[in-house]
């Protein structure tokens, strides 16, 4: 089947739907990233962070399918902000290919590149070892010289409030092609879209089902709009995604999950009316706003509905 796509601000189009990849397994991601790519996804979600981009790249060897026709992201991981393209070449030499299509910033949170652990360190106190010296401009404009070298064909950053937007704007040469969020029902997140869509900046949206467990396929009105429809929970958290013109990610190694997602997410964005996608728009301020992925940065991050327990 064809994925709908979504046009970026440097002229390329990014399939609608992605697999996601966090926490999936080395032994099982090969083979979720060839069955989705079989089953007709495009577009693959990695990030060095991950650990497992080795066998993502080997998932897509298995697939046949051909390197150009797929769009491949991956993302810098924080301990890297001063070192871009040694964590880009890394990323590249893992996958096992020679561009990437998309290369995000993965966190607005430089870490220590000489702490004491190379992906997570750590602070005496037990905080997290944050570069304070290292600015986020210094960060793109060495995000922006891997695109100059076409090693990458767009950049974009991730987990960006408007406050962190703004630290790299008024000197960047180029806009960040697209922010990719923590979005779904219980975190919306519609002022900050509606300035990513000032800025011509696409948002992607990860954790759609609301990470580990998917615990937002047991929300009642998801469910009632979903019987309703004839269609899964899933489709309607995804067809919500789609029908907003946001890229949804989908994690799963499970087979009949990674081939539903696509068709449902598909079938979802086509059958939800301008009520249904008005009622779960409204979900979260009816008293059910909730993040589910917030790691403890010792940093404010700008966004709304961050507990101030893990700042
Ligand atoms: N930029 C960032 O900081 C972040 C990026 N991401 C990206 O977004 C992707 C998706 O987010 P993620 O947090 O993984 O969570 P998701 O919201 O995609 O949920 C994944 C969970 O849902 C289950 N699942 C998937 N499809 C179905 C289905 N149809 N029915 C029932 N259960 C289902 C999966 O199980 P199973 O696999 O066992 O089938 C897994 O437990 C990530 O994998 C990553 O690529 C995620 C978090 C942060
Ligand atoms: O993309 C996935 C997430 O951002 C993940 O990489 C982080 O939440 C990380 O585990 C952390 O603790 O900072």
């Amino acid at each position: 089947m064809s994925v709908p796509k979504i046009k970026l601000n440097n002229g390329s189009e990014i399939p609608a739907i992605g697999l996601g990849t966090w926490q999936s397994k080395p032994e099982e991601v090969a083979a979720a990233v060839a069955h989705a790519l079989k089953e007709g996804y495009r577009h693959i979600d990695c990030a060095w962070g991950y650990g497992n981009e080795k066998d993502v790249g080997e998932g897509i060897r298995q697939s046949g399918v051909p390197r150009s026709d797929i769009f491949i992201t991956s993302k810098l991981w924080s301990t890297y902000h001063s070192r871009v393209e040694e964590c880009l070449d890394q990323t590249l030499s893992n996958l096992g290919v020679d561009y990437l299509d998309l290369y995000l910033v993965h966190w607005p949170v430089p870490m220590n590149p000489k702490g004491n652990h190379p992906v997570f360190p750590l602070l005496p106190n037990g905080k997290r070892d944050v570069d304070h010296s290292w600015k986020l401009s210094q960060t793109w404009e060495q995000m922006e010289d891997v695109l100059k070298k076409g090693k990458v064909k767009a950049i974009g950053v991730s987990n960006f409030s408007v406050k962190k937007l703004e630290e790299i704007l008024p000197t960047a040469n180029i806009v960040p092609a697209v922010d990719q969020l923590e979005i779904h029902p219980y975190n919306p997140q519609h002022e900050l879209l509606a300035y990513l869509c000032s800025k011509d900046i696409v948002p992607q949206a990860y954790s759609p089902l609301g990470s580990s467990g998917s615990p937002l396929l047991k929300d009642d009105v998801i469910q009632a709009i979903a019987q309703r429809l004839s269609l899964q929970p899933a489709d309607v958290l995804l067809g919500w995604l789609g029908a907003k013109q946001i890229v949804a990610l989908p994690k799963s190694v499970t087979p009949a999950r990674i081939t539903s997602n696509l068709h449902g997410a598909v079938a979802g964005a086509k059958k939800l009316s301008k009520e249904d996608i008005e009622t779960i728009d409204g979900l979260a301020t009816s008293g059910k706003q909730q993040r589910f992925i917030m790691p403890p940065w010792p940093v404010d991050l700008g966004f709304d509905n961050w507990p101030d327990k893990v700042v």
